[in-house]
């Protein structure tokens, strides 16, 4: 089929919450807006673009039939659209690979503070074991490179420095983050890919991330280390059976969101202009529309730093930026008004998504720091803020 041309009206259908939808797409056409969640094979059936997110799955079942010539996510993941079907078909597709990778290493960052209480990151001689060395997971060795952290990565995809196989990672490291896409097939799947014999081989009082996808964790063995005598701690973004995740789990993990690590304003803004420019490119019509006219303007941009406490300032400024302690705060609020029902559960969990407030990513804030203050100017680099030194 051959592609649309760029002076044709097209019918559009959209995932609601991709942001800038107008400013970016309503020039190609129609958009109509809904609920990703529920998206029905009736809702698409005339579209010529579908537009969505994480949470509608595209496939033979939403798509046979439809007159949809392309498919874009606003997301990095891409587990759930069925590309081979769209190649066979000859649909277009994009995604936004890499557009929230920086707020998901912001995610690592503002957990680890939040693990010490607000004193910092305190992960001086641990060792960080990052499996998957892609768009977060190098941006997250590139920060702690910074802060003179020793890492071992996992990435048979890919050259990668301080590589060790999973199982030597799992055993070797102090903080494990979890950062490969969901994937059920093909040569090295990460499906369960902590199932409950790696489980079983964390260090004692180690920390486990997962702001991936749930399943790369088998969640059901995950509740059984955290319950035995040898425990670990655990930060989880994403669960199984998401949005119906196991509130058994909730309770014990140190620190539980709903799927928002990549939720930086900054993130999916980033998203939506990355699908235009997809778009822009299958319909071979030049990009005119860009975030430097639109992104929305940061409210705070630049803090000075008083004095050279290090945790104190690095404490108080992930804090400011983004406090994960709400976000955990909102789901166990949500988990305990839903008690047993899983259907408020799973409208809640989305919710909270929809109306998740405007986070900026670390480096859009400056920080002043007086010209001495070297360390404390690394510390903060480190950790993703931008610097304006000598003030
Ligand atoms: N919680 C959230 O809000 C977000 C979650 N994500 C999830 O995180 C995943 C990673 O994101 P990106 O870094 O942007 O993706 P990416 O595609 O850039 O990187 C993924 C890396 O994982 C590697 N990998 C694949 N199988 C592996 C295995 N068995 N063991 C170790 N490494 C393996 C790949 O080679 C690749 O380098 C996404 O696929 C998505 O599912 C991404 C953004 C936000
Ligand atoms: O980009 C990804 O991959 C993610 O996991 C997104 O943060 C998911 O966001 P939604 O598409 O579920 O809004």
């Amino acid at each position: 089929m051959p592609k649309q041309s760029s002076g044709a009206e097209l019918t559009i259908v959209a995932d609601e919450n991709i942001p800038l939808l107008n400013e970016f797409f309503a020039g190609f056409g129609s958009i109509r807006k809904l609920p990703g969640r529920s998206m029905t094979p009736a809702d698409v059936a005339d579209a010529d673009v579908l537009l969505v997110r994480s949470v509608t799955e595209v496939n033979e079942h939403l798509l046979a039939g439809s007159s949809v010539k392309f498919v874009a996510t606003a997301t990095s993941g891409t587990d759930h659209i069925d590309t081979q079907w769209l190649e066979d078909n000859q649909i277009g597709f994009a995604s936004a690979a890499g557009c929230n990778a920086d707020a998901v290493v912001d995610y690592v960052f503002t957990a680890l503070n939040a693990l010490s209480d607000g004193q910092g990151l305190n992960i001086e001689g641990k060792v960080f074991g990052i499996v998957g060395y892609g768009q977060v997971g190098s941006r997250l060795y590139t920060r702690l490179q910074q802060l003179d952290i020793k890492c071992l990565v996992c990435d048979p995809f890919k050259e990668t420095p301080d590589q060790v196989s999973i199982d030597e990672l799992v055993e070797g490291a102090d903080i494990i983050s979890l950062h490969t896409p969901l994937t059920q097939s093909g040569e090295e799947p990460t499906w369960h890919l902590l199932d409950g014999e790696r489980l079983s081989r964390l260090k004692e009082g180690s920390v486990l991330i997962n702001a991936g996808r749930g399943e790369v964790v088998d969640n059901v063995a995950l509740i059984r280390r955290l319950q035995s005598d040898s425990p670990i701690t655990a930060v989880l973004d994403v669960w199984e059976n998401e949005p119906a995740l196991s509130t058994e789990l909730l309770e014990l993990v140190a620190l539980g969101t709903p799927h928002i690590a990549g939720y930086s304003v900054d993130g999916k803004v980033r998203g939506t202009e990355m699908i235009y420019q997809a778009m822009c490119q299958w319909l071979n019509t030049p990009a005119d529309i860009s975030l430097d006219t639109i992104a929305p303007v940061p409210a705070l941009q630049t803090l000075s730093a008083a004095g050279e406490n290090i945790a104190e300032i690095t404490a108080a400024s992930i804090r400011l930026l983004y406090d994960i302690r709400r976000d955990d705060h909102c789901l166990r609020a949500l988990a305990k008004t839903a008690g047993d029902d899983t259907s408020a559960l799973v409208k809640g969990f989305d919710q909270l998504r929809r109306h998740y407030p405007k986070r900026r990513e670390f480096n859009t804030l400056t920080v002043q720091v007086p010209e001495t203050a070297n360390a404390l100017e690394r510390e903060l680099a480190g950790i993703g803020f931008s610097i304006e030194s000598g003030k």
